[in-house]
């Protein structure tokens, strides 16, 4: 994988990103470049920026300033479907699947976004050939984070990590290039969390997916990720190998000073 990195292409470049909340600057002026099939960790102290970071780059939240380009695409300025239909898909910190459906469902209404059908579509059913190819799609997916066999069950229902992976399955069903996963661990049990870091692989690898990775678990990030980047106070203060990067003295210091 490494040796291929260098000569792949930078897909997603953040130059000046800038969020303010009233007097607090939530993400303040953070430029990196993320290149195609990287898996790129997002690090930093609680409150550092990085789900609003993740907004920001997923049309949720607009920037106060800055830009981001998805292979020469602006992103910013697009709203969060626009956004999904570019190919850059995300999970959520806190989880949000369609409760009381079926982990099929929930699936195959997200493929609707890119199939263009529309969530009506979604919901009652579009062109039979076209169905049939969601409901194919959406069985697949299911049985790639583990799930085909609880296909039928509400997704309330689920553990904490049967949801994380119900949530990739579905962010997976969008057909994305780009998977913004926002602590796909939290929650998830010793177990799971060991099986967390070949699923993102294998994922990125049968997708061609270049993957963005919010996590607290440190083992995991640095076992994961290809390079990291380190927020804090909403700055950007370390980018880099993930071994480099935990030995940066600025931040050890934004771990202990910030815990
Ligand atoms: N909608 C909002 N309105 C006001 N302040 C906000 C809003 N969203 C985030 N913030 C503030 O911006 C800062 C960064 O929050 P953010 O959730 O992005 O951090 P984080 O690094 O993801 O934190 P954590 O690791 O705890 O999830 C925090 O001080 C937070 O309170």
């Amino acid at each position: 994988m490494t040796a291929t990195l260098t000569e792949r292409a930078t897909v997603l470049e953040a130059r000046g990103l800038t969020r303010r909340f009233g007097g607090l600057i939530a993400v303040n002026d953070v430029s990196f470049d993320v290149q195609g099939g990287e898996i790129f960790g997002l690090i930093g102290p609680n409150g550092a920026g990085k789900t609003t970071l993740f907004n920001l780059m997923t049309g949720l939240t607009p920037p106060s300033a800055g830009t981001l380009t998805y292979r020469d695409q602006r992103v910013t300025g697009l709203a969060p479907h626009r956004v999904a239909a570019l190919g850059i898909s995300r999970t959520f910190q806190n989880i949000r699947l369609f409760r009381a459906l079926s982990a099929l469902e929930n699936v195959k209404i997200a493929q609707h976004v890119r199939t263009g059908a529309g969530l009506w579509a979604g919901v009652f059913g579009t062109a039979r050939a076209e169905e049939a190819r969601v409901e194919e799609r959406a069985w697949a997916l299911l049985d790639l984070v583990g799930l085909a066999d609880r296909a039928g069950e509400s997704a309330g229902n689920f553990s904490y990590g049967d949801q994380r992976r119900l949530e990739i399955a579905r962010a997976l069903a969008t057909e994305p290039r780009v998977l913004l996963l926002d602590e796909p661990a939290a929650g998830m049990n010793t177990a799971e969390k060991g099986q967390l870091t070949s699923f993102i692989r294998e994922v990125r690898d049968r997708f061609d997916l270049t993957v963005l990775v919010i996590e607290h678990h440190v083992p995991l990030v640095m076992n994961l990720c290809d390079r990291v980047a380190v927020l804090n106070f909403g700055q950007l203060i370390a980018v880099g190998d993930p071994a480099d990067v935990q030995r940066d003295p600025r931040v050890i210091e934004a771990y202990l000073g910030g815990e």
